[in-house]
């Protein structure tokens, strides 16, 4: 019999728990960038699920194996060498607790800006240089593939130009971030009550696109259309795209913002690295006219990419942020 002691027990009280997740999901769109399909299968994945695994990326393993590892070593350091990089304030180190309105999660995380205003030694002192290279090496990378994901929207959905949605991301005003996450296991919990901790609440992603890679842990689970929960199979050689509010917005609902969480492993460590690219801040965000039917109305009213972050960032975690843009909300 396992015997918990009762400051665990406490101490784990204040998170969330979920059932243990069922069978890996075998339904996540697969789409390989190189090949001739890729644009057509990309858009038919944005509008069912708002997800889909990336193969023949062009990230190299060995770039991910570098991160990955200065981020585990990052995370092996005493908590009081950590915390030298936080609060998140947004940006820094953080630990269980997530945004700024009460939200906590079984994890802990660096979160960066990658406009290189920021300087790293005023966010970041207690942060290794080499991490922070190749945070910016990784970021580089990963903002390409985010980009060539864009201009395949944008050609397969014949928005006139090519970089009608990636020149967002691309621009030096991008207001992009980038966070490494790390889910400690939690055997004592399944050992209590044979649950999961939920390691990240669910939520949508407010940016335009957001690029994931983890380790071999699985935890990520994706919500369908019709509510139900499923977990995505972790693969550590790929990428998983989804679609953010922005763009639901962009693609006048088109396509659809993912809803999502992670559920903590009982046994293994789970580390993922998220790109997630927004526009800069003074962009408007409203359906680009290309995607529009004749006389199709906007189901949103027009905001900028300034405000919806104002107000994201007053919102809960699990918060519909987007419904007070809707056209039917009240005005
Ligand atoms: C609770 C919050 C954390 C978050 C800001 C927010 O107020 C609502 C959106 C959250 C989210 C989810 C996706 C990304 O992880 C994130 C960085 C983002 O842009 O929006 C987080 C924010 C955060 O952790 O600061
Ligand atoms: O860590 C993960 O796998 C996903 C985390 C996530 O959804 C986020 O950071 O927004
Ligand atoms: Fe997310």
């Amino acid at each position: 019999m396992v015997v918990l002691s009762q400051p665990i027990v406490d101490n784990l009280a204040q998170f969330k728990t979920c059932k243990p997740p069922p069978d890996i999901f075998t339904g996540i769109p697969v789409v390989d960038l190189s090949h001739p399909d890729a644009k057509a299968r990309v858009v038919e994945a944005c509008k069912e699920l708002g997800f889909f695994k990336l193969i023949n990326h062009g990230v190299s393993m060995e770039l991910f194996n570098l991160l990955e590892a200065e981020a585990v070593k990052f995370f092996k350091l005493p908590q009081q060498e950590k915390e030298k990089s936080g609060p998140p304030n947004p940006f820094g180190y953080g630990n269980k607790r997530i945004g700024p309105n009460g939200d906590v999660g079984w994890v802990e995380y660096l979160l960066f800006s990658t406009t290189n205003s920021h300087n790293p030694n005023l966010i970041f002192p207690g942060i290794p240089q080499t991490l922070w290279c190749l945070v910016n090496e990784y970021v580089s990378a990963v903002r390409n593939v985010g980009c060539e994901v864009l201009e395949m929207i944008a050609d397969q959905l014949q928005m006139g130009s090519k970089d009608a949605l990636s020149r967002l991301i691309r621009d030096e005003k991008s207001d992009s971030c980038f966070r490494l996450n790390h889910y400690p296991p939690c055997p004592e919990l399944q050992a209590l009550s044979g649950r999961n901790l939920i390691g990240f609440g669910e939520h949508t992603d407010p940016q335009i696109i957001s690029v994931l890679r983890s380790n071999n842990t699985s935890g990520l689970q994706i919500c369908l259309k019709d509510g139900s929960w499923v977990s995505v199979p972790s693969d550590h050689t790929s990428l998983y795209v989804n679609v953010g509010d922005s763009l639901q917005v962009m693609s006048n609902g088109r396509f659809r913002s993912v809803k999502h969480r992670v559920l903590a492993d009982s046994l293994k460590s789970r580390v993922s690295m998220i790109y997630f690219g927004g526009p800069g801040l003074s962009e408007k965000i409203r359906p680009l006219s290309s995607v529009m039917e004749d006389g199709e109305e906007s189901l949103y009213k027009e905001f900028t990419w300034s405000e919806y972050k104002k107000s994201a960032y007053k919102s809960r975690l699990g918060d519909n942020r987007l419904s007070l843009f809707e056209k039917s909300a009240a005005q």
